[in-house]
């Protein structure tokens, strides 16, 4: 229908200690199928998956799959396979951002409800409606249905290695240039711009970069802290209908560096890296955007990231190439290899 813009969001949002029993109050609340698939990884299993699918097991009748190959599609279509096959109703993901994608995927695909039970606190997909699939012949996320409910359990993504929640400020601060990057495209190209979405992502960014203090002390209330501006980011790009809000020239700079290197860095550490750049491109104040990941202990340089400055110069001069409909402050022909090296240089990424 024409001028109708569908803005999917999840029926609950539960944050707080203890709450791997409380799914089953929550799937009975929300009127869920006895049939439930558990989705969760070799580590995440132990952190809190195997607690929840005992939980579940006094109301549910309970199917449990291990991802052991990450976000892929044969993961995906795995999961797809068993939803079928054993007549599941609904999913629920315990894991970090892979985890999430997978079951984000595979439960949009056969149209049932998931739940996502976040391990993490490194990415924005935890109650967003888009899933990040690497072989999926794009190199980006894909539309999708976000959660039914987020529980996010501060105790156990506390347990996470501080890298993590450090990696969660870094995909939060990417907002200030994906929606710079944003506001360029409504105006050169008239892109759809929701100042409502925009604004969310925005303040999601703001509110990480003042308590960044707070943050770095790795206790539950900077746990607190990350996840809120992580679920705010989700429900921006929830309204947006895109991840627009939330991912722009930066976003696309760590996707080639995926693409580049055998072991990427976290993504929420490469987004940063790639926000200080972006920002400076952008003519903003990238000295801000590094000082907030400088305090808290989010890598800044290269060095820092374990990446050859090489391929954080290659990796720049093709990001434009990725997802060349989405127009960024890196245009449509991208950087020169000169320009790139002299913004990574300037900002002391390299
Ligand atoms: N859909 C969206 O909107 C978005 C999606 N993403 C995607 O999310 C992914 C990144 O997620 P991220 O969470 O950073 O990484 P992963 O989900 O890839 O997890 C990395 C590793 O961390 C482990 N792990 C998870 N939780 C814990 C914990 N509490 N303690 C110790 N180890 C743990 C995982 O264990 P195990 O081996 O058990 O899985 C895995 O080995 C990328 O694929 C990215 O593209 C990012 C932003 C937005
Ligand atoms: O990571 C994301 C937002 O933080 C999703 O962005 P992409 O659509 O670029 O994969
Ligand atoms: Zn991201």
């Amino acid at each position: 229908m024409k001028g109708l813009h569908l803005m999917q969001l999840p029926r609950e949002v539960l944050l707080g200690e203890n709450l791997k029993g409380e799914v089953v109050n929550v799937a009975r609340r929300l009127g869920l199928g006895e049939r439930a698939l558990i989705l969760y990884g070799p580590k995440t299993k132990e952190i809190a998956g195997k607690d929840v699918e005992n939980n579940l097991k006094s109301e549910y009748e309970v199917v449990s799959l291990t991802v052991k190959k990450g976000a892929t599609m044969e993961e995906v279509e795995k999961t797809t396979g068993v939803i079928r096959d054993e007549s599941i109703d609904w999913v629920i993901a315990v894991g970090g951002g892979s985890i999430i994608d997978v079951a984000k995927l595979a439960s949009f695909k056969t149209g049932i409800p998931f739940i996502s039970f976040p391990t993490t606190a490194s990415h924005d997909g935890i109650a967003s409606a888009n899933a990040s699939i690497r072989d999926l012949g794009t190199k980006t996320s894909v539309k999708a249905v976000p959660p039914i409910a987020v529980i996010a359990d501060v105790k156990v993504i506390k347990t996470a290695p501080y890298r993590y929640l450090a990696a969660g400020v870094g995909d939060t601060i990417s907002n200030l240039t994906a929606v710079r990057d944003w506001q360029l495209a409504h105006r050169i190209k008239g892109e759809y711009y929701s100042e409502y979405a925009a604004s969310l992502s925005l303040m999601s960014a703001k509110m990480v970069m003042k308590n960044a203090d707070i943050i770095r002390l790795g206790n539950e209330e900077s746990v607190r802290k990350v996840i809120k501006a992580l679920i705010s980011t989700g429900v921006a790009m929830s309204i947006a209908g895109s991840s627009r809000p939330a991912s722009g020239a930066e976003h696309l700079f760590s996707h080639a560096l995926d693409m580049l290197l055998d072991k990427p860095a976290l993504h929420g550490e490469q987004t940063g890296l790639g926000t200080i750049i972006m920002a400076y491109l952008h003519g903003m104040k990238w000295e801000r955007v590094r000082e907030t990941l400088k305090r808290v202990g989010a890598p800044t340089t290269a060095y820092e990231l374990g990446i050859d400055p090489e391929i954080v110069i290659e990796a720049l001069t093709i990001a434009h190439t990725i997802r060349p409909e989405r127009y960024t402050i890196l245009g449509k022909d991208g950087l020169t290899r000169e320009a790139a090296e002299k913004a990574a240089k300037i900002t002391g990424v390299i």
